[in-house]
């Protein structure tokens, strides 16, 4: 009796020493209790014998009576949960075990788990107590009031736009990921987060542009900061079709001065970022039939595949975002993906796309996207074919009059680029402080 209360006073008072005196003791139990049985039911064991066995002149298959399961290591016990790793049997993938999350969650009684192989042959299985990201929301203390002046030197191509569940900083490394494809449903959190790439982007000497083929409906805030925009499929084409012919110049300059990329060069030219609000629209034709609006849209696909397959290390970047992507969409779909390295999944509203999104970079972890409610938003699991694994993030909070207020502010930074009209915005085109050409 008097145990108990103890427990219960220790419990209210310091949760985290009551975790580690008494909880992680229960769970490391529960945990042990039922992990024979879950592996069993779940199918992670093995047979030690082959599944089919010759009696007289049949083969007879079946189930082994007594199954190996995988050995469980002692869980290491850490602030909000513990983490335990697990060597695979031959034959097992990580992702056989991420499908598996839910069951072992309720099993052992915790908030959430999962399953990440920084190691091949080896999975770490991590249960956490409580969501480290819930009730956090992130701001940038810059973004706030956002000064007249802009930071001296070149373009930092690294943004910090959250915070992972790990507490470290969630950067966004165009230099190392060039291109970024980031899907959510309907006010999961794409916009903020395309506010707060923006927003860091804009007092630094980076050519923005956009397309938002939903009539600019999206992207207009960042006019003033925009050094093209398109908002029909048209004008898109147009747009990237003067996007290649920068890339080409680019090219040209590079093998000119004899180096493999824009960096080396004696005075590289800006940066130049991309932004596409609906990358799908981009994909669909209202009437199959027309076949001015088909081949509009196949041309735009194909330029915006050379863009960003060729584009990187000419500093041309893309960051296509939207609430699906599928390979539904046709082969464009898929070979664009396979260019956008970074991935940014927020709550999705089916498992195609969090599939799409995820899947062929790190198959664990879609089942940790499918599990982001609708009410997480801007949370993300976040990958790149670059990273050591992925990992769940919330997205800094940035208003829309913060983006729009970072566009104004820093307006006479947008570099002018040959061949594409800078958007008018209030009225007033501003003269560019850096260009190209
Ligand atoms: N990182 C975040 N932290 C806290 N709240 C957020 C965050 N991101 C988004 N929200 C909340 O979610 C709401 C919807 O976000 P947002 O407009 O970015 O969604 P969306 O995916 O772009 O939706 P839509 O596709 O309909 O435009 C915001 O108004 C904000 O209140």
């Amino acid at each position: 009796m008097l145990w108990l209360a103890a427990g219960a006073v220790l419990r209210h008072r310091s949760p985290v020493g009551y975790w580690y005196v008494v909880g992680y003791s229960l769970t490391w139990f529960r945990i042990t209790r039922t992990w024979r049985a879950l592996c069993i039911e779940r199918g992670l064991s093995v047979s030690r014998r082959a599944s089919q066995a010759m009696v007289g002149d049949l083969i007879v298959r079946g189930q082994e009576v007594r199954p190996v399961v995988p050995r469980l290591w002692i869980g290491r016990p850490t602030r909000n949960g513990l983490r335990v790793r697990v060597r695979l049997m031959p034959g097992q993938t990580p992702e056989q075990y991420a499908q598996c999350a839910e069951a072992l969650m309720h099993a052992w009684r915790v908030y959430s788990v999962r399953i990440t192989s920084p190691v091949r042959g080896l999975i770490h299985i991590e249960a956490m107590l409580s969501d480290p990201l819930a009730g956090v929301v992130v701001r940038d203390p810059d973004a706030l009031g956002a000064g007249a002046t802009a930071p001296a030197g070149p373009p930092v191509m690294v943004l910090v736009v959250g915070v992972t569940e790990k507490a470290t900083s969630w950067l966004m490394n165009f230099r190392l990921t060039p291109h970024w494809l980031i899907v959510g449903a309907t006010r999961s959190g794409k916009s903020t987060l395309i506010h707060a790439i923006v927003t860091r982007f804009a007092p630094q000497g980076v050519a923005l542009v956009a397309i938002d083929l939903k009539g600019g409906l999206e992207l207009n805030v960042y006019r003033p900061r925009l050094s093209g925009m398109a908002t029909t499929r048209a004008e898109a084409v147009e747009l990237l079709e003067a996007l290649c012919d920068v890339k080409d110049e680019r090219t040209h300059l590079c093998n000119v001065a004899g180096v493999r990329s824009v960096w080396e060069l004696e005075d590289p030219p800006p940066p130049i970022v991309l932004v596409i609000d609906e990358v799908a629209e981009l994909f669909l034709v209202t009437n199959s039939r027309d076949r001015d609006e088909v081949a509009l849209r196949d041309r735009s696909v194909a330029l915006l595949v050379k863009l960003a397959q060729l584009g990187a290390a000419l500093d041309i970047h893309v960051i296509a975002g939207g609430q699906r992507f599928g390979s539904d969409l046709g082969s464009g779909a898929t070979l664009l993906r396979s260019q956008l390295a970074g991935r940014v999944c927020l709550h999705v509203a089916d498992g195609a796309t969090a599939e799409m999104t995820l899947g062929d970079i790190w198959p664990e972890a879609v089942v940790a996207a499918q599990m982001i409610r609708p009410d997480e938003q801007g949370i993300a699991v976040i990958a790149d074919s670059e990273g050591s694994s992925w990992v769940r993030a919330r997205a800094m909070f940035t208003s829309v009059d913060e983006a729009a207020d970072a566009a104004r502010t820093y307006s006479r930074l947008t570099p002018t680029l040959p061949g594409i009209r800078r958007p008018e915005f209030g009225g007033a085109v501003e003269d560019s402080g850096g260009g190209e050409g």
